[in-house]
């Protein structure tokens, strides 16, 4: 590289093995169109193919060490890979995380929360009582409240929470749990608000999501761990380096007794987001405060970090539910999503194995493009309750954008902004050390998850499915 005046000369490589000089700006453009291409000469992104339920395949993932992927569903395609950490590796995780501060576990909804003040709505009941009697009987059942109150309160209330809730309030003085239209609109609908808001705080049972979490940076690390975790994804994957690299950070979560994750997607679907940018891309058009972002994560790869003596397991209520319409979804109601009660009707249920880990692909394959496709609805999936011991996992989610262009964008900007950073700093660390001078880490690590507005979802309009 020479510097001459202001105008910067680069010596570019051409695709034909010439080398010819050019500007800054088109050599930038040059860097960006060779990562485009190379996405673009590898399409259809890589799916493992699911074959059938049942089927096993052997994968030589590190050099000499082979491991066994399981096909347990085709809808979504999701698969188990037994020991795929050993044990120590799970400790070294869990230990990581452990030396990090564990905070409560949130939701988009709750991000959401802290943003708006919740909205006044002056409510007519009787308008309300006939909108929840669903089957116009005049009466309102428990079924129909726990249906009614949904997720969208934050929380998940079973048939006996309601009938505590009569009781608190005396909303049913005749005690046949049935509400009519009186009992209904005689009751004050901010007292119901604030015995749900109570009850969810009270312990976590009723929370959507009821552990505590933290984050581990992947990439540009020295942990040996974390790195030869990574490149098992990629050769797991067969995904461009790029994409694993400039993914999210690893989530770690920690369930204690009766934690559990009721039933949610990982990632958001265009269709419901429509003019919303991939999260991640957030870096690029980080001064637009009138961008709206939606997660992308094309897979979930799940690692159990230890064994539970009971419970924990990870539900997917409708994989390969070859009668699932909006219909059923609708008619299932609560019970579909709570997996406190409700786990064991699921259709997949995946015992929780200290080194297992569980994949899937949350999105499916757009067969005109090639690239990162509609949401699978399929994969609607979560962590039923810890009945005894306790429980770690880890999440690993693999971002693509929407397009190879935008991918290729932000694998240039990651690299020039962030991981260029992150090595200098591993690097002026490494150089401290070794010159026996206390290391003094006066930043904070650079977090790629700064670049998500929200880190994790929950169930959204499932009323749309
Ligand atoms: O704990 C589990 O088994 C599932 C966790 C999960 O789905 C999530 O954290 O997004
Ligand atoms: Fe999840």
């Amino acid at each position: 590289i020479s510097v001459e005046g202001a105008s910067v000369q680069n010596v570019q490589k051409e695709e034909d093995g010439q080398t010819r000089q050019c500007e800054q700006e088109s050599c930038e453009q040059l860097e960006l169109q060779a990562i485009e291409n190379e996405y673009l000469d590898n399409l259809p992104l890589k799916q493992l193919d699911g074959i059938k339920i049942g089927h096993e395949r052997k994968l030589e993932l590190a050099p000499g060490q082979f491991y066994t992927v399981r096909t347990l569903s085709l809808r979504p395609l999701l698969f188990e890979i037994p020991n795929f950490l050993t044990d120590e590796e799970c400790e070294h995780i869990i230990q990581l995380a452990e030396e990090k501060e564990l905070t409560n576990s949130t939701t988009l909804e709750d991000m959401e929360e802290y943003d708006e003040e919740p909205e006044e709505v002056d409510m007519n009941m009787e308008d309300l009582f006939e909108g929840l009697d669903e089957n116009k009987d005049g009466f309102l059942d428990v079924d129909e409240i726990v249906n009614s109150l949904e997720v969208a309160h934050g929380g998940f209330f079973s048939e006996n929470d309601i009938k505590d809730m009569y009781k608190d309030l005396n909303m049913d003085p005749d005690g046949d749990d049935l509400l009519n239209v009186g009992e209904f609109v005689s009751v004050n609908e901010s007292l119901i608000r604030d015995w749900l808001d109570e009850r969810t705080e009270r312990g976590g049972a009723n929370k959507v999501r009821h552990s505590k979490q933290t984050w581990l940076q992947q990439s540009s690390t020295n942990d040996s761990v974390l790195n030869i975790l990574r490149e098992k994804v990629i050769n797991l994957t067969g995904l461009p380096k790029n994409v694993i690299e400039n993914s999210e950070q690893l989530q770690v979560v920690y369930y204690e007794l009766g934690g559990h994750y009721h039933a949610h997607y990982d990632s958001e679907d265009v269709i419901k987001h429509e003019n919303a940018t991939c999260g991640q891309m957030a870096f690029n058009f980080s001064d637009n405060d009138e961008m709206t972002y939606r997660l992308c994560r094309f897979m979930t790869i799940l690692y159990y970090l230890n064994d539970v003596e009971e419970g924990g397991e990870t539900a997917f209520p409708i994989a390969d539910n070859e009668t699932f319409t909006t219909e059923t979804l609708r008619a299932a109601g609560n019970k579909l999503y709570d997996l406190s009660n409700h786990c064991k009707d699921s259709n997949i249920v995946v015992k929780p194995e200290k080194g297992k880990a569980v994949m899937w692909y949350n999105h499916i394959i757009d067969e005109e493009t090639g690239w990162m496709g509609d949401m699978d609805n399929f994969t609607l999936h979560g962590g039923c309750d810890v009945h005894t011991g306790r429980k770690w996992i880890a999440n690993n989610w693999i971002n693509v954008a929407d397009t190879p262009q935008e991918q290729a964008a932000f694998d240039k900007y990651i690299v020039e902004v962030f991981r260029n950073e992150t090595a200098q700093k591993l690097e002026e660390e490494k150089k401290k050390k070794s010159a026996d001078e206390p290391v003094s880490i006066d930043a904070p690590p650079l977090n790629i998850n700064d670049a998500f507005p929200g880190k994790d979802i929950q169930i959204d309009n499932k009323e749309e499915l």
